[in-house]
């Protein structure tokens, strides 16, 4: 049994995102000083551009407010199945609103794109990520399964993430590390994505969510026993006290579980 996620909720954006800055600062920081790097998986949707909000602010120069992009590592906890200059594209969206606007001075991260080139193929789209997982985990660590430094997630307003929808057989999958899903509900229709063990497999996991639109998924989320089924009560769930939500106060209007304004 492991403690519950914590809920973090703020006036504004600007807040919001000065906290989440602080969060992952410290993720990055502790990845760096246990093994140099810092890896880390990050979703597509609306969180791009908060994370950019939170990670293109001006740094003080203190240790705790710097980032070192030279030795992130970044992978996709799913993508949808279209050209990477297509507007559904989430790697599209994490280049334009963050990696194209990094200062050059802070180095350039590695980017893991889930590639597209398949794209009349997802099972091999599939495939080829999990060997690219496999390379960059498995074959330094030999792990079962990749631990990532930092996860970071939405939450669509039926519940999902990743490409992980309420209800799906994918939410069964033990074995495989990369999934792929051809009738999506949400379109594009064809997406891949990191199984549940895999996207609650972070030493640290962050969701961010924003907007009145969420509130009622929230609420189910946190204060009901169905939505504890749903795939963010799940990743929930299996990964207790290593999640934190990062939301605005119109996300988590109603909710009864507790939400507080640390860390900051
Ligand atoms: O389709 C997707 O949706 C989720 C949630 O997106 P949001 O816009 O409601 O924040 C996202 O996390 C995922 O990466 C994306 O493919």
């Amino acid at each position: 049994m492991g403690g519950p996620p914590s809920l973090y909720a703020y006036d504004s954006i600007s807040d919001l995102a000065r906290n989440l800055r602080a969060f992952v600062i410290d993720a990055q920081n502790q990845s760096i000083d246990r093994h140099d790097v810092f890896r880390v998986a990050v979703s597509g949707g609306s969180l791009p551009a908060t994370l950019a909000k939170a990670l293109l602010q001006e740094s003080t120069g203190a240790r705790d407010d710097t980032l070192q992009f030279s030795k992130w590592e970044i992978f996709f906890a799913d993508e949808r199945c279209v050209p990477f200059d297509h507007e559904e594209s989430n790697y599209r969206l994490v280049k334009e609103e963050l990696l194209d606007k990094i200062p050059e001075q802070e180095g350039k991260p590695r980017v893991f794109p889930i590639d597209t080139k398949y794209l009349d193929d997802v099972a091999e789209m599939a495939d080829q990520y999990e060997q690219t997982l496999v390379q960059q985990f498995a074959s330094r660590d030999s792990v079962r399964i990749p631990m990532f430094d930092l996860i970071l997630l939405g939450c669509g307003p039926d519940g999902h993430t990743c490409s992980l929808f309420p209800g799906s057989p994918l939410l069964r999958e033990t074995d495989a590390w990369v999934l792929y899903i051809e009738d999506s509900p949400k379109p594009p229709p064809k997406r891949i994505t990191l199984s549940l063990p895999v996207a609650c497999h972070g030493i640290k996991i962050g969701f961010v969510v924003t907007g009145g639109g969420k509130k009622e998924i929230l609420r189910q989320i946190f204060d009901t026993e169905e939505g504890h089924q749903l795939p963010c009560g799940l990743v929930n769930s299996l990964a207790h006290e290593r999640v934190a939500w990062f939301c605005d106060t119109a996300a988590v209007e109603g909710v009864q579980f507790p939400s507080r304004k640390s860390p900051l």
